[in-house]
């Protein structure tokens, strides 16, 4: 390790990288963290904390998976360099900077780039990647991670990001890369000077707005609705404040302080629509201007966070609540217009909630669930579109990430940013809060209530401590949790089911280290490690006939899970 360490500290870093090293010259454990491995290419590309070292993201460490990418790419022949990579980047730091460095090592090797000028969301990366008939887009974002954090998400011609067998791939070539201190990479003047970068900006912005515009259902809306809108410091702001206005919502509120595009996030720690606090401000704002709809989109614009006026409060609405009521309005629209396909599919997560699958099933409309990751709903959707053999709905994910037109290829929050505003306000001029329109789903479909439990195993000791404690869960599945029996065991890393009497079933669907239990009162509680954090994650899910009811059982079930 410290021969590394030396290695980098005596080669020609940026003064921030070696100052970092320098002070942590006596630290064994602060070099070991930063040296015993390279950030691994997991769940969404490469993700990690900003710093110097192999398992920190820096330029060394980027240009070395746009090497890996660029020799991926080589490997499909000069016309996949011809149709070059679309870059874009989210606000964080360093971003701008990765994004050109990505460019230069693609340039040293005769490909071509297609950069942002500005930060854009990663649905619109996806776009363009589409609209230009690219062969990959890159996007330099870390999603919804703290500042300290930065990645690099692959996708692929489809504009959807890369499953495991490319990103494996793109995995080998960099794995013989064998000094990342000797990638080549050219200076933006020679990119310019050869014709190997290319800026966009206001095209695509247009060209994406025109999509957007498509998702506006005709008919009398109340165009009257309030909405208060943060883009908590990140890409989301032009496009989703541009849409907005398209669609002809006039009464929108930015939150200011967070409408500044600001890799510090000075005004949250957590840049996530899932957190509580990622709300705080609009909430605030929300209140000042009574707002009926309060939204919120990731650094990268890619998760959208919703939360709907009640009384004198605001109530934060789940992934899979939003999922379910976006579902059903879909349905509605299409039903109105006579447009429902025969053939329409709803794509959602194993670990997403089966409210939004029971309503498709009330219409005919058949489910398919993939593994964790947008990515496999996307693969997905490409392959019928591919086959003709259904037609795509909508696809969801319990994690905030919803896409209804397939334009674009990765949850899309900006799509839906106006696709609720637009729900909302149909159901404000019935009288109706979102929250009035769940409760009607819930009497109708039972009272879904679901909770993620997230375990921390930090560095390579927890990682091997988690895969004991699944392990071990595996071994000793319980034939009851809190009173009620188990009907049924999925387990992904076998690909089996198991069921009460003994019968198995094959699960189709790629080897992943995942468990599923679902009892006899259709509760469920999946277990799996996140791929984007250092967490084992329990997901659980109830129906009840009350919302008491419901409540009851998930906190028996929740007080019922052995967690090891
Ligand atoms: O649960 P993790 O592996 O950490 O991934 C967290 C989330 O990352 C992306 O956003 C994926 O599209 C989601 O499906 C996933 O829930």
């Amino acid at each position: 390790m410290k021969e590394l360490y030396n290695k980098w500290i005596s080669s020609n870093l940026p003064s921030d990288l070696q100052n970092e090293l320098k002070t942590i010259s006596a630290d064994e454990q602060a070099i070991e963290d930063r040296f015993y491995q390279y950030v691994s290419f997991g769940t969404g590309g490469m993700r990690g904390i900003l710093g110097a070292g192999t398992n920190r993201i820096n330029i060394f460490t980027i240009r070395r998976v746009a090497e890996g990418l660029a020799r991926y790419i080589e490997s499909h022949g000069e016309e996949a360099k011809k149709r070059g990579v679309v870059v874009a980047y989210d606000t964080r730091h360093f971003s701008q900077q990765f994004a050109v460095e990505t460019a230069g090592v693609f340039g040293a090797h005769g490909i071509k780039a297609f950069i942002y000028k500005e930060p854009r969301p990663t649905p619109q990366l996806s776009f363009t990647v589409r609209e230009l008939k690219a062969f990959a887009g890159v996007v330099i974002t870390a999603s919804h991670n703290p500042k300290q954090y930065n990645g690099f998400k692959v996708y692929g011609e489809d504009g959807a990001q890369l499953v495991p067998a490319g990103a494996k791939q793109i995995v080998d070539h960099m794995e013989k890369i064998e000094d990342l201190f000797n990638i080549s990479a050219l200076e933006i003047y020679e990119l310019e000077s050869q014709g190997l970068v290319q800026w966009i900006l206001e095209d695509f912005d247009e060209k994406y707005q025109e999509k957007l515009f498509t998702l506006k259902e005709n008919g009398m809306i109340d165009r009257m609705m309030n909405i208060v809108y943060t883009p908590l410091h990140g890409a989301g702001v032009v496009p989703v404040m541009e849409g907005l206005k398209r669609f002809g919502f006039h009464n929108v509120h930015l939150v200011k302080e967070q409408g500044v595009q600001d890799g510090a996030f000075p005004t949250l720690s957590f840049p996530n629509p899932e957190e509580p606090e990622a709300l705080q401000y609009a909430m605030e704002l929300g209140e000042k201007v009574s707002a009926d709809l309060l939204l919120a989109t990731d650094p990268d614009a890619d998760r959208l966070g919703v939360a709907v006026r009640i009384g004198d409060r605001y109530e934060q609405l789940t992934g899979n609540q939003l999922g379910a009521l976006l579902l059903h309005y879909i349905i509605q629209t299409h039903l109105l217009n006579g447009t429902l396909p025969i053939d329409g599919v709803l794509i959602k997560t194993i670990v997403t909630a089966e409210l939004g699958a029971k309503i498709a099933a009330h219409y005919n409309i058949e489910t398919v669930n993939t593994l964790t990751g947008f990515k496999y709903i996307a693969e997905k959707i490409e392959e019928y579109e591919k086959s003709g053999e259904r037609t795509f709905l909508f696809g969801y994910e319990e994690s905030y990430g919803y896409l209804i037109k397939s334009f674009a290829r990765d949850k899309d929050a900006v799509q839906m940013a106006l696709k609720v505003s637009e729900m909302a306000a149909y159901y404000r001029a019935k009288g109706k809060t979102l929250l009035d329109a769940l409760e009607e789903l819930y009497k109708e479909f039972g009272y879904h209530k679901e909770t993620l439990i997230s375990r921390v195993f930090e560095g390579k000791k927890g990682r091997e401590q988690m895969n004991a404690s699944i392990d071990h869960i595996r071994g000793n599945i319980p034939a009851e949790i809190a009173g009620i029996g188990v009907s049924r065991v999925e387990d992904y890393l076998a690909s089996v089911a198991i069921l009460a009497d003994g019968h198995q079933e094959e699960i189709f669907l790629p080897k992943e280290n995942m468990i599923k239990i679902v009892l006899e009162n259709e509760a469920w509680v999946a277990i799996r490690p996140s791929g984007t954090e250092p967490k084992c994650k329990y997901y659980v899910g109830v129906v009840g006939g009350s919302e008491a009811e419901a409540g009851q059982i998930l906190e028996n079930i929740v007080a019922g899970i052995s967690f090891n």
